[in-house]
């Protein structure tokens, strides 16, 4: 069967790549989760100095970019992709309520932008891939075959990201998660370069009241109808 392009964009926090991560392995097809690419290089900024308190040094970011790997490479424990920054897997480091609070001031930056999309499309160019992110439908693959965006309450997203950090023993409180949640989904909806937005082709789903199985149950039916028509 011929391969298409999924992209799943969406706010923060609402379970884009566990839905596009399952349906991925379900249908055999390359999953890129680009938000962690803008963790990467946030982490990077972190680890290098680049930021002094919250202020940014673009001009040495935009020095250093070239020079900031990243790759993803299959856990077998998982069955789920890790990411790797400069060949150090980076997974756990870059999910933490710091980097979270720090990626959409780095991702709103015109040259990162510039430097990940380039990687993005070099991934997707032989088709099969779901990529989940914000700027996929509109930016990354605007000629995407089936497009998504998700939505849900900020309480909810805040609530499933707070159960998943405690799950992992990664101390956070509700009220940082929520006020990070939506201060994310701010600065991402507002910047000048590829801001957060629904591509008009794409299909609306509010899993605010839906399980996993159920979300995941409708992306495969969306799947079907879009590769058989
Ligand atoms: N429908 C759902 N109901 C409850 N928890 C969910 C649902 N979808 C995803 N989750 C959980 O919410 C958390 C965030 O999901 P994730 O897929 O990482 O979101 P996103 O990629 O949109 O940031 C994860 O811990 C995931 O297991
Ligand atoms: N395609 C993308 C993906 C993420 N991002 C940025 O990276 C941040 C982290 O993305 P993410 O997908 O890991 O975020 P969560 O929804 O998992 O919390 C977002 O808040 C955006 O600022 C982006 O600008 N463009």
């Amino acid at each position: 069967m011929k391969k298409i392009t999924i992209a799943i964009d969406g706010f923060s926090s609402c379970g884009k790549s566990t839905m596009a991560k399952d349906l991925a392995r379900e249908i055999g097809y390359i999953y890129i989760d680009s938000g962690a690419m803008y963790r990467a290089v946030t982490l990077y900024s972190i680890e290098n100095g680049i930021f002094q308190g919250n202020q940014i040094d673009t001009e040495r970011l935009q020095k250093e970019i070239d020079n900031i790997h990243i790759s993803f490479q299959l856990n077998q424990a998982t069955g789920r992709p890790d990411t790797y920054l400069n060949g150090v897997n980076v997974e756990d480091k870059i999910r933490s309520i710091v980097v979270s609070s720090r990626v959409s001031p780095i991702a709103a930056l015109g040259f990162v932008r510039e430097a990940m999309v380039a990687q993005q499309q070099a991934m997707g160019n032989s088709k099969g891939i779901v990529m989940d992110g914000r700027d996929i439908g509109t930016t990354v693959f605007p000629d995407a075959e089936l497009k998504i965006f998700v939505t849900a309450t900020p309480e909810i997203r805040a609530q499933r990201r707070y159960d998943e950090l405690k799950a992992k023993g990664q101390e956070a409180s509700f009220d940082e998660i929520l006020e990070n949640v939506k201060q994310r989904d701010y600065i991402d909806q507002n910047r000048e370069v590829s801001p957060l937005r629904k591509a008009d082709d794409a299909l609306l789903l509010d899993n605010t009241n839906m399980t996993i199985p159920q979300q995941k149950e409708w992306l495969q039916e969306q799947f079907n109808k879009t590769v058989k028509g």
